[in-house]
């Protein structure tokens, strides 16, 4: 995973090397041409290339695509200004490809069967260039496929912030390493199905990546032989309200499938006489009224990892939060658990424990609102590492995990977006943490959100559009089944 800045360094490392970006621009649209040669749509094609690097990597594409499809050449701005631009043109064009004038273009967008865009890559900075706008409304409403060198022109490939209107990404393909902005809030929703071409750069060495298959399969915990319940890891939730009783369950129930050998609720009195608790579950109902009894705390001593916060409600909760941290057991903080942590971010949360945020909770961590969240969520996610200190797991279409090193989701589904889906994930999280007291707690939440992915992608296989909370629980059998077979979730990215 790459910053616009790793992707220049790497590019200068290579440069230092004396490979020249002629050869690296060469490789790039070479493979980025191979990819798409055979899935473009049957009819004229329109490659539009821009005034940097970007446009060059066009070039070499409109170069290879135009052997087999009737292809057509756009320079929107002006045309690539870098030594040897000229002669990459002149190559296309002995190959076939034709060079319209962009005066032409924009009134018979909607005529292409197909579209790359080769305008702006990492370089792009600023608002999209007013003409590139017009064209882009053109393509956007014909509907047009567009296959994408590097990222889309327009997002920011740090951030994946995007002012343009929407269009349909058939395939991009980026070099060397993937962006931020493939990940990012809109930019993820213009990516389309990614693939990263090798181009010969050295590898990042900065730890940020994306969960792979082979990654969750050689980091699953070893169901111990011969263990007993106790010894496969306790989960004490701490949540439930009058008005939220199944999220402690949820919780509960998915730590158990999870990993956890037991499991127990601790609950106000009031909120267990409304509950319906599947058996496998123990309860203990609590009479503190926001705080934790003597007799609360010492059921809490027992267990290996808590819970808090799934269902809790915002009437009480910072002083039970208080004494939970003070136990000093690996904590999850998730749901109002995190209302009650941002009113208290001087709390040092212990060892191995983790934050279960969504943009909104994100930005109640920091004081900003959830679309400053998802305007860059890299950067907010490094920003609550800084404050709390502790693992995080920011929630969303592609979620983040980690510490100071991030790890993307890739198993995900829409059907995840669900109202206990969070509860479900906490809870996997817990029972991964409470079954292997060797991981991580950073590792603990990449796996369990992988998993909690699968889950929702097998509930999706079962219920299609109709996928509950529930179905993430009873799905996880399948999940793990997934994780043990290194099965590739559908939107992984694939290197060439
Ligand atoms: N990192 C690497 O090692 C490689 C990068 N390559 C390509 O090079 C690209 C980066 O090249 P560049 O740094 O030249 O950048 P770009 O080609 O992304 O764009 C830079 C050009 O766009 C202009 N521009 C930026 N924002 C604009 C705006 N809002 N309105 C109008 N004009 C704007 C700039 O003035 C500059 O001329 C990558 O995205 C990739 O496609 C490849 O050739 C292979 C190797
Ligand atoms: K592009």
């Amino acid at each position: 995973m790459w910053s616009v800045e790793e992707a220049r360094h790497y590019d200068r490392r290579a440069q230092d090397f004396g490979v020249g970006f002629l050869s690296l621009m060469e490789v790039a649209g070479a493979k980025a041409a191979a990819r798409w040669v055979t899935q473009l749509p049957k009819g004229r094609g329109l490659v539009l290339a821009g005034p940097g690097h970007n446009g060059g990597d066009a070039l070499v594409v409109a170069r290879y695509l135009a052997r087999d499809h009737d292809t057509d050449v756009c320079f929107p701005l002006v045309e690539p200004q870098f030594a040897g631009a000229k002669g990459l043109k002149q190559a296309a064009i002995a190959h076939g490809a034709r060079v319209v004038e962009v005066d032409d273009v924009i009134p018979s967008v909607a005529h292409y069967a197909w579209v790359v865009d080769g305008i702006f890559g990492t370089g792009f900075h600023g608002n999209l260039d007013p003409t590139v706008a017009q064209i882009f409304e053109s393509i956007s409403a014909a509907g047009t496929a567009m296959y994408v060198l590097d990222i889309l022109s327009g997002v920011d490939a740090d951030s994946g912030a995007y002012q343009g209107p929407p269009l349909a990404i058939a395939s991009t393909v980026t070099f060397g390493g993937a962006k931020w902005g493939h990940f990012g809030y809109p930019g993820a929703l213009y990516t389309g199905p990614l693939t990263i071409a090798d181009i010969g750069l050295e590898w990042p060495t900065n730890g940020d990546g994306w969960i792979s298959p082979k990654w969750a399969y050689d980091h699953r915990p070893a169901l111990a032989v011969g263990a007993h319940k106790y010894q496969r890891g306790r989960v004490a939730v701490v949540g439930g309200s009058v008005a939220m009783t199944g999220a402690p369950v949820m919780a509960g129930m998915a730590a158990l499938r999870a990993g956890a050998g037991l499991v127990q609720l601790i609950v106000p009195h009031k909120a267990r006489r409304r509950m319906a608790v599947p058996e496998p579950l123990m309860v203990w109902p609590s009479t503190g009224r926001g705080l934790l009894t003597t007799q609360d705390l010492e059921q809490l001593m027992r267990a290996d990892v808590i819970i808090f916060g799934p269902g809790m409600g915002r009437e009480t909760g910072v002083l039970a939060l208080e004494q939970v941290v003070g136990l000093g057991k690996p904590l999850i903080v998730d749901a109002d658990g995190l209302y009650w942590l941002a009113k208290r971010p001087d709390l040092r949360l212990p060892a191995r424990s983790l934050l279960t945020p969504h943009s909104g909770e994100m930005g109640m961590l920091l004081g900003i609102s959830a679309a400053v969240v998802d305007h860059n969520r890299v950067s907010a996610f490094h920003q609550a590492y800084r404050r709390y200190q502790t693992t995080l797991v920011l929630k969303g279409l592609y979620t983040l995990t980690g510490d100071a090193q991030i790890l993307v989701n890739t198993a995900n589904t829409p059907a995840l977006a669900t109202a206990g889906s969070g509860d479900v994930l906490s809870g996997i999280v817990a029972g991964i943490l409470a079954s292997a007291p060797q991981m991580s707690s950073a590792q603990a939440a990449a796996l369990a959100t992988y998993v909690h992915g699968w889950s929702g992608i097998h509930a999706a296989r079962h219920h299609g559009r109709s996928v509950v909370a529930t179905d993430l629980i009873e799905c996880l059998g399948q999940a793990w089944h997934s994780v043990e077979t290194e099965e590739e979730p559908p939107q992984l990215p694939q290197w060439i």
